[in-house]
């Protein structure tokens, strides 16, 4: 396994820490915040494997000076985080809570008092749940309303916030969540699913134009999860799988955002569940961006059966994924080669293991092994021309990790749910002295 030195990275390459809002904050009814349809599904009998939800989670809503101290020792330059959108609208559309607001303005002048840099993802799932009860994404009017809501988070924070990416991951907020069903609100249909992709990318361009009004100096994209995709065999049947997997997967979202089109393989494909698009639509969701972030953990190998395969000489991280550090810098290098792209910033990238304390110690070297490769591969596509100008380590900490409850742990740092305690696993050790290291003299 090579080492990886802060050498290996660019001068100007960030390091940071990534969470999102309903997998850490807890106090769901706080000060005024409303329900999330995570709030909702949670309490649908089966639909956690645990049967928890996040209404304590790492309590970061009260431990958030603590959590800010935590990020800070680790050395890294930049924090991801997500607001909810329930905190700061409880209906998602109207009344603004000023007490949501301030949660998150006293969020950003912590991170900014302790030298990080604030990375903030206006939607990571926690949608308000009276806007599900209309129809939630795959209504039109949700796009609208996500615009309004992101002018009120600009207006509060301004440019205190280095980046605005305004969603996570959409092909999880409408695939995953309404047509297979796995992620809230827990539905299973695809026309549905493909109108929801399509307002969700809608909500992306509307938003854009807004921050750029009200915070021009910011920078702005959004955060997709691309995969590696690999035919099993050599067979054009195979092939062909994989080319329309990629088309589902990856395409259905690269190409409205960064060509201003649908892939019209995958798009005759649908029949009729394609989603209504109105003549600007498209031109809206180009909208230039200042950065793609591309959450990647692993990749998939694809046969024209729809089975995923499993290679045998490869190993498994706890969430049963590949771990295949290769496909991370294959990607890169395909984006590349494929599209006209701005910056990229790898913005989460980790592993689920089954940790164990012992003592106060979580010795997690399957986890800094899988962080240290990826790393090189990330390393060897810079040295090769792709623009990438960071890494957020998912997770900070362990946290809710959506239907699996708190069964996954991705954390750098070990979360004791009993009593909240925070403790460093050997993956913590190992990425300090990477994010920390002084930068080379050039
Ligand atoms: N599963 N898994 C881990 C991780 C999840 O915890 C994040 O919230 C998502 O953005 C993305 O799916 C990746």
């Amino acid at each position: 396994m090579t080492i990886i030195t802060r050498k290996d990275f660019p001068e100007y390459f960030t390091f940071g820490v990534a969470t999102s809002s309903y997998q850490i904050e807890g106090a769901t009814s706080a000060d005024g915040r409303g329900p999330s349809i995570w709030d909702t599904f949670c309490r649908e009998p089966g639909r956690i494997s645990d049967g928890s939800s996040g209404d304590v989670a790492c309590d970061h809503y009260h431990r958030w000076e603590e959590d800010l101290e935590l990020i800070s020792s680790l050395g890294v330059q930049a924090y991801r985080f997500s607001v909810a959108w329930p905190r700061v609208q409880p209906t998602g559309s109207g009344d603004i809570n000023p007490l949501g607001l301030d949660f998150y303005e006293r969020l950003v002048d912590g991170m900014l008092e302790r030298g990080l840099d604030p990375y903030l993802t206006l939607y990571h799932w926690d949608l308000p749940q009276p806007l599900q009860d209309v129809g939630g994404w795959a209504n039109r009017d949700t796009a609208y309303h996500f615009a309004e809501y992101a002018r009120a988070v600009a207006e509060r924070l301004g440019e205190r916030v280095k980046s605005y990416a305004t969603l996570n991951e959409p092909w999880c907020s409408s695939i995953l969540s309404y047509q297979i069903g796995e992620h809230a609100p827990g539905l299973r249909n695809r026309k549905l699913a493909l109108a929801a992709a399509h307002h969700l990318l809608l909500g992306h361009g509307e938003a854009v134009k807004v921050l750029r009004e009200v915070v021009p100096g910011a920078a702005i994209g959004t955060v997709l999860n691309l995969n590696a995709i690999t035919p099993a065999t050599s067979s054009e049947q195979d092939a062909a799988a994989a080319r329309f997997e990629d088309g589902a997967f990856n395409r259905w979202f690269l190409d409205p955002l960064l060509r201003g089109e649908y892939p019209a393989d995958v798009w005759e494909a649908y029949g009729d569940d394609v989603p209504q698009v109105q003549p600007d639509d498209l031109e809206t969701i180009r909208q230039p961006i200042d950065f793609l972030g591309v959450n990647y953990y692993s990749r998939s190998v694809v046969s024209a059966d729809g089975q995923q395969q499993r290679p045998s000489d490869s190993s498994y991280t706890d969430m049963g994924w590949e771990v295949y550090p290769q496909g991370l810098s294959d990607l890169l290098l395909r984006l590349k080669a494929d599209y006209t792209l701005p910056p990229i910033y790898i913005t989460e990238n980790g592993a689920a293991y089954k940790d164990t304390l012992e003592g106060s110690a979580v010795h997690d070297a399957e986890r800094v092994a899988y962080l240290q490769t990826h790393l090189a591969e990330v390393a060897s596509a810079v040295r090769q021309g792709v623009k990438v100008n960071g890494y957020f380590a998912w997770s900070l900490m362990d946290n809710f990790e959506w239907a699996h409850g708190y069964s996954k742990r991705f954390g750098l740092v070990y979360v004791d749910y009993g009593d909240q305690q925070r403790i460093l696993k050997d993956s913590a050790l190992w990425y300090r002295g990477l994010a920390g290291a002084k930068v080379p003299e050039l």
